[in-house]
């Protein structure tokens, strides 16, 4: 079970994550300042996550008192300066306050990736690994032919030089896409900077991204580097570049022509060698043809796209992906036996997901609190109204018949048989015969008969035989 320091003052804060991080499986040790710390042998944890700001010596002194241990830093949005820089000195990642469950645990969980292969324990010999065993499907879900050629694309774009722009709606994972490639790149064990431009005031972007030097504007008091050189020998994630104002454009231009970056107010040019990962939900195509968005930039960006199908477009993943988040929420709520209904998991295939990947995250985390019982209804998962009911399961597409067989339960989050049982019949009886029902099923008539009786759903009058 890997180990993990927490280092926070903030006694809210820290007991939260030493919680969050324990119903995840962690042993965890805290301490409230850097002198605590030191006195709990911090190079023999796998992990440690650190505030920056602490009574006595920063955060950033745990990456020297522990050299061999990766170290997370936490902030807030104002210190991302700070947080930046302490990358610099040798910090894996940073997080952001407020942050949410789900960050907190995909960033240890990366980083112990990173750490060791999956199966044996960390020796301290592999930290600083390049990351390259990683896949994007530990990263990432998807079983769908359409998410699977995603993952081959990553494959084989990651290890390059070249620049991507990540296509998709908000909340289908470009994202965790980004960080995928990054991952799998040469530049793994290099920061990895992401910056939403839709959240950062558009007076401020310029001066975030490119730095500035002192005295350049209005409040300018010290010279400050830009999040592009915080970035340099590692990667760039722009979200949202959709968002960028003209003039940050083209400066941007520059930096992919020629390598180059010039501080606001600055005469002189840096070299920078970044990796340029785009993202957007807008059609830059035709934000082009409107002037809003800059040609040759797009051109530019435009290298190799990769596009991120929403969730009505690969319902095949919508249970796979729905068990997970159970799973994760059953493991934080200490609530292990948490499952789906089958008429849950019927109104979750039928759904449009207009927020896609992060919406049924979030309608997930949502039932597994509001739900009395083990079994979640389909009441608490609060989706109204938006079903798509052309849908025809996977199952019944000529063709696919292989996927009717009942399949075996992988794992105790995944669906018990009896599960699969209800969840195929009340899927399909409207459809089938009960003769063919059964031999889809693989038992006999009879037998269906029984078990309809025994899980309540017996034979609709209506239905045909
Ligand atoms: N294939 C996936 N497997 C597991 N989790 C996923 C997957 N795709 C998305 N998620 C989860 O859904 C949420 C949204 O993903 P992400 O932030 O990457 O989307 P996005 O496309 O960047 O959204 P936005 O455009 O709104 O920023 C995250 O919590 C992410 O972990």
């Amino acid at each position: 079970m890997p180990r993990i320091l927490i280092v926070e003052d903030e006694d809210i804060i820290r007991s939260a994550v030493r919680k969050l991080l324990q119903h995840a499986g962690y042993e965890v040790t805290d301490a409230v300042s850097v002198e605590e710390a030191v006195e709990r042998d911090p190079d023999s944890f796998d992990l440690i996550i650190t505030d920056l700001r602490l009574p006595g010596a920063a955060g950033t002194e745990m990456i020297n008192r522990a050299p061999n241990t990766p170290v997370l830093i936490m902030t807030s949005y104002a210190s991302l300066r700070s947080a930046v820089d302490s990358m610099k000195m040798g910090a894996v990642d940073y997080i952001a306050k407020p942050f949410d469950h789900d960050e907190m645990l995909a960033a240890v969980e990366n980083i112990l990736a990173r750490r060791s292969p999956p199966e044996s324990p960390a020796t301290g010999d592999e930290a600083g690994g390049t990351g390259n065993e990683i896949d994007p499907s530990d990263i990432m879900y998807g079983e769908c032919e359409s998410i699977q050629k995603v993952f081959t694309l990553i494959r084989k774009v990651a290890p390059t030089e070249t620049t991507v722009l990540i296509h998709g709606e908000s909340g289908t994972g470009k994202e965790l896409a980004a960080r995928a490639l990054h991952l799998l790149s040469p530049r793994a064990s290099k920061p990895l900077i992401s910056v939403n431009c839709a959240a950062i005031p558009e007076s401020l972007i310029e001066s975030e991204l490119f730095g500035h030097e002192k005295g350049a504007f209005t409040g300018a008091v010290s010279a400050r580097t830009g999040l592009i050189e915080a970035a340099d020998g590692g990667s760039l994630f722009l979200d949202e570049i959709g968002e960028l104002p003209a003039e940050a454009q083209a400066r941007l231009l520059r930096v992919l022509q020629e390598s180059e970056i010039r501080r606001v107010g600055s005469t002189q040019s840096r070299t920078v060698d970044v990796r340029m990962i785009a993202a957007t939900h807008r059609n830059l195509k035709a934000m082009t043809r409107t002037g809003e968005f800059r040609e040759d930039l797009y051109y530019r960006l435009n290298v190799m796209q990769i596009r991120l199908p929403p969730l009505r477009e690969r319902r095949g993943d919508i249970l796979g992906l729905a068990r997970r988040f159970l799973a994760r929420q059953a493991e934080k709520l200490g609530r292990r036996d948490l499952r789906l209904s089958p008429e849950a998991m019927q109104l979750l295939q039928r759904y449009r997901w207009p927020g896609n990947v992060r919406e049924l995250e979030n309608a997930i985390e949502r039932a597994s609190i509001l739900a009395d019982g083990d079994v979640i209804p389909p009441s608490v998962l609060d989706l109204d109204g938006d079903t798509d009911d052309e849908y025809i399961p996977d199952t019944l597409v000529e063709g696919n018949h292989e996927q009717m067989a009942p399949r075996e339960p992988d794992s105790a989050s995944d669906l018990s048989l009896e599960d699969y049982f209800q969840h195929f019949v009340l899927e399909n009886q409207d459809r089938m015969s009960e003769t063919e029902l059964a031999q889809k099923l693989g038992i006999s008539r009879k037998s269906l008969w029984e078990r309809r009786q025994r899980l309540g759903i017996p034979r609709k009058k209506t239905s045909g035989s």
